[in-house]
């Protein structure tokens, strides 16, 4: 490793059991398990781990952004916002695919070693990884990934939207991303969906781990702007005005109008650049299910018995002892 390489100091182990287990036994090069890195104690892949530390030095220009999240909280809606904002609302480049305008980073790490028929459309991990590098500035990277495995410097490099939902959405909206995503062969019920997730048992868990830090980071980071989903559904317009102040960037009122109109769920769920029903296409995802699903908040009362509610109220209050964050269960 060169000199000027950062050291990422965490261990890579497995866990005894986790809800990607159907997924293991179909790829049995995967047998060591889901790894959770130690004392940082986020579940990933070990085809994740292998490559951590060559993402913990994934070189970050000044002018990129990032946008960060856990999966399901708003990523994509708030990836579109962010880069029609730091295009000056380029609504013909926008036309491109949203996963080639702003590369998930760590994505083409997460699939199976050997690829898989559904993958077969892909470049190979190394192309994919060579794209996300030689991407024209600005680039917007997305990322699931936790601050603690982020290249150290990103904060004080570049610009960074963290977006975050309130958990019983995300539990909901993960559990049907498992059910439309062929890989995961995921068949249990959402019950038993939500008990992995509160056992840490899902990919990118601890939830509150990576929510709070971020939390924490943007009251003291004047380069991280803390999202609600909740708050782009009530308020889309206000927003939009608050990203654009954050990038420094002034909006016409025309141009605040059409990305609202844009921006919409019942727009971008039709919007082929960004809704990804290529997934199905390609058979990456199941025929009978949508990406952009549902779009709602306080979707999960519509799921959750009141025992389970009360069980992930009671998780959530645990988890948020001493922290002033505060989630909206229903707008
Ligand atoms: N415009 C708009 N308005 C409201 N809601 C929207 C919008 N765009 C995406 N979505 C909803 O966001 C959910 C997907 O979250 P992510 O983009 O974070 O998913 S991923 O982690 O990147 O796979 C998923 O939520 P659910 O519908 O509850 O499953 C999407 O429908």
């Amino acid at each position: 490793m060169a000199a000027d390489k950062k050291r990422l100091n965490v261990e890579f182990k497995s866990i005894p059991e986790s809800l990607e287990e159907p997924f293991l036994k179909e790829f049995p090069e995967y047998v060591e398990g889901i790894v959770r890195g130690d004392p940082g104690g986020f579940v990933l892949t070990p085809h994740y781990g292998e490559h951590a530390e060559e993402l913990y030095n994934f070189h970050v220009r000044p002018d990129d952004i990032w946008v960060l999240s856990f999966p399901k909280s708003g990523t994509t809606w708030t990836q579109e916002l962010v880069w029609l904002i730091a295009n000056d609302c380029d609504f013909e480049g926008a036309k491109r695919s949203l996963n080639d305008r702003s590369p998930f980073l760590e994505f083409p790490y997460l699939l199976p070693r050997k690829g898989t028929p559904t993958y077969g459309h892909l470049p190979s991990v190394e192309k994919q990884m060579q794209y996300r590098e030689e991407l024209e500035s600005p680039r917007l990277i997305k990322t699931h990934l936790p601050l603690d495995l982020l290249p150290p410097q990103l904060t004080e490099t570049c610009k960074v939207v963290y977006v975050a939902r309130n958990p019983k959405d995300v539990i909901v909206s993960y559990y049907y991303h498992h059910k439309l995503i062929k890989f995961h062969y995921f068949d249990g019920d959402l019950e038993s969906f939500a008990r992995w997730f509160m056992n840490d048992q899902v990919w990118y868990a601890p939830f509150f781990g990576q929510v709070l830090a971020a939390w924490e980071k943007a009251k003291n980071d004047p380069n991280v702007l803390f999202l609600f989903y909740e708050d782009l559904k009530k308020d889309l317009e206000g927003q939009i005005r608050k990203v654009a102040q954050f990038l420094g960037k002034s909006l016409t009122d025309e141009q605040l109008g059409k990305l609202v109109h844009h921006l919409t769920f019942e727009n971008l769920s039709k919007n082929s650049a960004v809704n990804k029903e290529d997934g199905k296409k390609h058979g990456v995802f199941n025929a009978d299910g949508s990406f952009m699903r549902k779009g709602e908040t306080g979707d999960w009362q519509r799921y959750f018995s009141p025992e389970m509610s009360r069980q992930i109220d009671e998780w959530t209050e645990l988890n948020l002892r001493g922290s002033d964050i505060t989630f909206v269960d229903k707008i």
